[in-house]
């Protein structure tokens, strides 16, 4: 464990990670890595450089990539990675974690959450605010699941699918790679090609 962490994105999505990981109180320094020049602190915190300063640093510190997009996060974090970066998780301490969980790096569980036993979450996974994963699920890489989503147990969740705010997923279902599912849509069946899914039940859009 390094005492220095950098988060990258100074956005939305990096002000939650940063509450959560100064809440943790496990690093001597926090601090961002951003690319707009214009941004110079975060939640009290310094911006110390652009995103590709990353490499100057991967010695020193470790880093947790705090952006939204499922398909950007990938990639940087995956840079991250081939370059010998040390790739932190972060979990709220109000956040509430099964017995039998698994827990990729690079992955954020926020304020309320909650993962059942027995679920195997990937890596650089976005789990929001009070939403909720039943036991038994499995969410794979860079998939977001939105604040207030409930889903049930023995869910499965292809790679980078995100599920839109406080939508819903029955039991037993699987849910293809590269899905968007709208905001309070309702998925009751299998979804099996990737898409843009509304509605309830849910139908497909695009
Ligand atoms: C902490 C945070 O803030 S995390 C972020 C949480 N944010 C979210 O969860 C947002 C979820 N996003 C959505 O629901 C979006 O509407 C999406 C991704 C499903 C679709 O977005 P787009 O592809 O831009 O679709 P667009 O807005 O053009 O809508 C297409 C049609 O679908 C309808 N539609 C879009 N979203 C929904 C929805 N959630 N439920 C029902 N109908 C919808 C629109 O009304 C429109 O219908 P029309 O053609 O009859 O006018």
């Amino acid at each position: 464990m390094k005492d220095k962490l950098l988060i990258i994105g100074a956005g939305g999505h990096g002000k939650v990670a940063a509450d959560i990981a100064i809440k943790l109180n496990k690093w001597e320094s926090i601090a961002f890595l951003d690319d707009d020049v214009a941004t110079k602190k975060c939640m009290g915190l310094k911006v110390i450089g652009k995103v590709d300063d990353y490499f100057r640093y991967r010695k020193e510190a470790e880093f947790f990539v705090a952006i939204g997009d499922n398909a950007m996060r990938e990639l940087l974090q995956e840079k991250l990675r081939t370059d010998g970066s040390n790739i932190i998780s972060l979990v709220h301490p109000e956040a509430i974690i099964g017995l039998d969980v698994e827990i990729g790096e690079g992955t954020v569980i926020m304020a309320g959450a909650v993962v059942n036993s027995s679920s195997n979450i990937g890596k650089g996974c976005i789990i929001n605010t009070s939403s909720s994963l039943d036991h038994d699920t499995i969410l794979e890489d860079y998939v977001h699941i939105s604040p207030g989503v409930r889903s049930a147990g023995n869910v499965n969740i292809g790679k980078g699918t995100w599920l839109g705010i406080g939508s819903v997923v029955s039991n037993n279902v699987n849910i293809y790679s590269g899905c968007k599912i709208g905001a309070g849509a309702v998925v009751i069946k299998h979804i099996n090609e990737p898409g843009t899914y509304v509605g309830v039940p849910v139908r497909r859009i695009n």
